[in-house]
């Protein structure tokens, strides 16, 4: 089977889908700047088209070509042009470091293979995520996911690719007949992932906290905008400056591989 679409252009449209949906308590969305006075919506639209172009290229180098270490080293190569572009098109904020990785991971396994088949392409781009990659700078500077990963044992974005991506597949299988189907999503994700971007701005507790009361809205009959909880949900996140950075990318990947299986 041969994808027809773009996959880097579906990629893209599932970041701007992302920043667009609303509301996302302390992430930037149509309404609010969230935890951010760096960030609006507009930053995002412009980073997001900043990564066509190297999405289009990890997309055209895995076309047909085995999982190895040398794909997953051209990928590299290609990914960190691709964060370079995206801070020089936001003028050095940190709009999609983690987007960027987790999709050239998913683009990557999907042109690599072909197919729309998630269950593969997930498969796909955990074994490419486990690969190792000589040409990753050993003198880069510390990043925040290296701080709180050392100060907490979480591990992060590589750490949900090299597990085979658990929190994208809870949204994948969670297809309830409900009306707010994504603001579930959503809830799903703020009640699972250990998003590092939470722990580097507070800590653990904070994290835990927010899971806790993600995961009560989630599990509740009530529509997730219409329950009390929500709106505690929104005080917690602006007491404590929260930016789930983490769960929005596996928010916008999850909506990506969805479009990409309906091809
Ligand atoms: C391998 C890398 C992922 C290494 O990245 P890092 O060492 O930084 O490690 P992580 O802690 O894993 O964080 C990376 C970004 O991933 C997002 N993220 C965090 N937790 C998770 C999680 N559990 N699962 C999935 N994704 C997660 C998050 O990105 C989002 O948030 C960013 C915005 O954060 P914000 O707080 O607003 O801004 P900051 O500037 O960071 O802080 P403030 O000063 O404002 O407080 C935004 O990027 C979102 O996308 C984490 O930031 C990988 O990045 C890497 O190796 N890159 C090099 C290039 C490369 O080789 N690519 C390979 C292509 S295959
Ligand atoms: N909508 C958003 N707000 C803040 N950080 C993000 N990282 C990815 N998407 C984001």
């Amino acid at each position: 089977m041969q994808i027809k679409t773009s996959i880097a252009q579906l990629a893209v449209d599932a970041l701007k889908w992302e920043v667009n949906f609303t509301p996302k308590p302390g992430l930037v969305d149509a309404l609010s700047n969230g935890s951010h006075d760096d960030m609006d919506l507009s930053l995002f639209l412009k980073s997001a088209d900043s990564l066509l172009d190297g999405f289009q290229k990890i997309s055209d180098v895995s076309f047909n070509r085995e999982i190895d270490v040398a794909l997953r080293e051209d990928i590299g190569a290609i990914g960190r042009q691709t964060e370079s572009d995206m801070f020089q098109a936001t003028g050095g904020i940190n709009t999609h470091k983690g987007a960027i990785w987790t999709m050239s991971l998913l683009i990557s396994a999907a042109s690599s293979l072909q197919t729309g088949d998630l269950e593969q392409i997930l498969l796909s781009a955990q074994k490419l995520a486990n690969l190792p990659d000589k040409y990753i700078p050993q003198t880069a500077k510390r990043t925040h996911g290296m701080e709180t990963k050392k100060k907490y044992a979480l591990s992060g974005a590589k750490g949900e690719a090299q597990a085979g991506f658990p929190n994208i597949r809870k949204v994948l299988n969670y297809e309830q007949d409900v009306d707010d189907l994504w603001m579930r999503r959503l809830m799903l994700l703020y009640g699972n992932v250990n998003d590092t971007n939470i722990v580097y701005r507070s800590n653990l507790k904070v994290l835990e906290t927010l899971q806790s009361i993600s995961k009560e809205i989630f599990e509740s009959n009530v529509p997730v905008i219409e329950n009390a909880e929500f709106i505690e949900l929104e005080k917690f996140v602006n007491e404590y400056n929260i930016s789930p950075g983490g769960c929005a990318d596996l928010f916008a990947a999850s909506y990506f591989l969805i479009n990409l299986g309906e091809e």
